[in-house]
């Protein structure tokens, strides 16, 4: 017989030795208790042939645990291995010398020592079992080698034990997570700084020693992406970093600190993705459209900021809505958000902007035609141009007010992103407008430039929004009764086209960055008839909806529709302070 089966035999006699041993006042227990031996003893017969049959080493601790097991099973007995031990320590004297005698040569005692042995003094008691410990439970059962039992002593410092240690698991991966998190960044700086190479030629190595030529260094003038770590204080970085090592600096989504207010089809995404040329440029990707839009800005400032990109300390976000422009209740919620935000508004001639305009709604297949200025047109000349001369800013605007919410009833067809006249001040309009009968989009696209913008007894239909959209005094006034007039920079959105670099010089200076957008950046497309950009990587144009084809205009319309706009445009440059030279005639 192998040591092994020694120790299960013995084991197994032990157990029913001592069941023996109080079979002497079984008639005085309760009978529940005498099924509850017998079954004991059942089961340690089953276990003892179990352990025949498995040969295993660990036999012992196997029927020390089936022990246990057996007692759990007991209705009235929550067991513990050391109130096992207790159990065993607390028969009567008579017992336990008859034990004593038996546990002399039998494994009970060695059982119970097995089972002191075996318990690591910490408030968790381990216990390291074969498998033949554990009745089968299911099938995977006989897959099982060891079983691993853990018995909680001292409940209150075993949680204090698992709340160190999870804590510390936190940490350990927060660490990790954190400097996972930098790496990327890290790497994500590098591929942008790789794509703006030609903006970003200063090397990392000019970076450096222009840091070391300057000791106390506005962080702002230094290129972005890569900066030497001034001190531990002014830059955070992920503990796992050395200091020594170059810094990426953390980013996060702040909200814009300039806006492209407008005007629509006067170059705003051009002038973004020109501006984004420039390392310190960050750019929202679509068109938010957080002010004009009572459902978005009803969500809050964190929903628009969370509609930002990633940029780093120092980087200036920018983001383009073209209706911001026109649309009334937008300046005084911009400064609500921010007093000092700095304002684009690129301009364009005004009735190159209107055709422009108008191609782009009839490729839509819906151009505005506007139910108030039809009532202008039948009622006679009521709305002509000397009546137009009369007009305020205000009074006019409330007119071109009633005319955009009709828009907006239509669709417009320049797409919800581009609707002009969003807002709950629209929709009041809306709610009074009458309801001239809606002309269908396919009506609405038939219809030519001419006929929508000139009425036939020849006055201007001065609500057709594309004309509207044009009188850009009426829209600036309200936008300067808000801002200081050095706040807001105007772009000469037909300059623009001719030659990118001049106009993006200034807006550099206005936004208090350094001249980085060179001619290198651009090359003219002659496909395209424009200029596109100039990655290290590879060229891009604009999107095909940005340069097309103007449909052909009478001349004699365009010259009548300039000599309209002659007024409106003077009173534009009193406002702005420059003189556009735009034709007259
Ligand atoms: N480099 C370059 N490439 C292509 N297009 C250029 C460029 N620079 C300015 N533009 C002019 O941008 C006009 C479109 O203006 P927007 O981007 O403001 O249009 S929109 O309001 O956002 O729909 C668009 O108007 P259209 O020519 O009428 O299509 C262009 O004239």
């Amino acid at each position: 017989m192998t040591a092994a089966k020694r120790r299960a035999a013995s084991g197994s006699s032990s157990s029913s030795s001592s069941s023996n041993s109080s079979s002497g006042s079984n008639e005085q227990q309760p009978l529940q208790q005498q099924q509850h031996h017998q079954h004991q003893q059942q089961q340690q017969q089953q276990l003892q042939h179990q352990q025949h049959h498995h040969h295993h080493d660990g036999s012992q601790q196997a029927h020390e645990y089936q022990h246990l097991l057996q007692h759990q099973h007991h209705p009235h007995s929550n067991y513990h291995p050391q109130q096992y031990h207790q159990r065993q320590q607390q028969h009567t004297p008579q017992q336990q010398q008859q034990q004593h005698h038996q546990a002399s040569s039998t494994t009970t005692s060695s059982t119970t020592a097995t089972l002191r042995d075996c318990s690591v003094k910490l408030p968790l008691d381990i216990l390291w079992l074969p498998k033949s410990a554990m009745r089968p439970v299911g099938a995977d059962a006989s897959h099982t080698d060891c079983i691993l039992v853990v018995g909680v002593s001292r409940p209150k410092l075993a949680v204090v034990f698992l709340t160190v240690m999870l804590i510390s698991l936190f940490l350990t991966f927060h660490v990790l997570y954190d400097s996972a998190v930098y790496n990327i960044q890290a790497a994500q700086a590098v591929h942008e700084r790789h794509r703006l190479s030609l903006a970003v030629s200063a090397s990392a190595a000019a970076a450096a020693s222009s840091f070391a030529a300057n000791p106390n260094p506005n962080l702002n003038h230094l290129p972005v992406f890569v900066k030497p770590v001034v001190s531990s204080n002014q830059l955070s970085h992920p503990m796992v970093f050395p200091s020594s090592r170059v810094h990426f600096p953390k980013t996060s989504r702040r909200l814009p600190q300039a806006l492209i207010i407008g005007v629509r089809k006067c170059g705003t995404r051009a002038l973004l993705e020109m501006l984004y040329l420039h390392p310190r440029i960050q750019k929202a990707g679509g068109e938010v459209h957080f002010f004009d839009r009572d459902e978005n800005y009803l969500k809050g400032l964190e929903w628009y900021r969370k509609k930002m990109p990633h940029s780093f300390r120092g980087q200036i976000t920018i983001e383009k809505s073209p209706s911001y422009f026109v649309s009334p209740e937008v300046p005084e919620r911009v400064r609500a958000m921010n007093a000092s935000i700095k304002l684009l508004l690129i301009v364009r001639e005004p009735v190159t902007r209107a055709i422009s305009d108008y191609t782009q709604l009839r490729s839509h297949a819906a151009t505005a035609i506007l139910p108030l200025a039809e009532q202008s047109a039948s009622a006679g000349a009521g709305s002509g141009y000397g009546a137009r001369m009369s007009s305020t800013p205000s009074t006019l605007y409330a007119k071109l007010q009633a005319a955009h919410s009709y828009d907006n009833a239509l669709g417009s067809g320049a797409g919800a992103k581009e609707t002009a006249m969003a807002g709950m001040g629209a929709r009041r309009a809306a709610a009074t407008t009458t309801t001239t009968p809606t002309p269908s989009a396919a009506q609405l696209a038939a219809k030519s430039f001419e006929e929508l913008a000139i009425f036939p007894n020849g006055t201007v239909n001065e609500a057709y929004r594309p004309l509207s959209i044009s009188m850009y005094h009426v829209h600036l006034h309200r936008w300067l009764e808000v801002f200081p007039r050095e706040q807001l920079l105007v772009v000469n959105g037909d300059r623009l086209i001719e030659d990118p670099v001049s106009q993006l010089k200034r807006i550099e200076a206005f936004l208090g960055i350094e001249h980085r957008v060179r001619s290198e950046h651009f090359y003219f497309n002659e496909t395209k008839g424009f200029y596109c950009l100039r990655y290290d990587n590879g060229d891009r144009c604009l999107r095909e909806t940005k340069g097309r084809k103007h449909p052909h205009v009478d001349p004699v319309v365009v010259s009548r529709l300039r000599k309209f706009f002659a007024e409106y445009n003077q009173r534009f440059y009193e406002l702005v302070g420059e003189d556009l030279g735009w034709p007259e005639e």
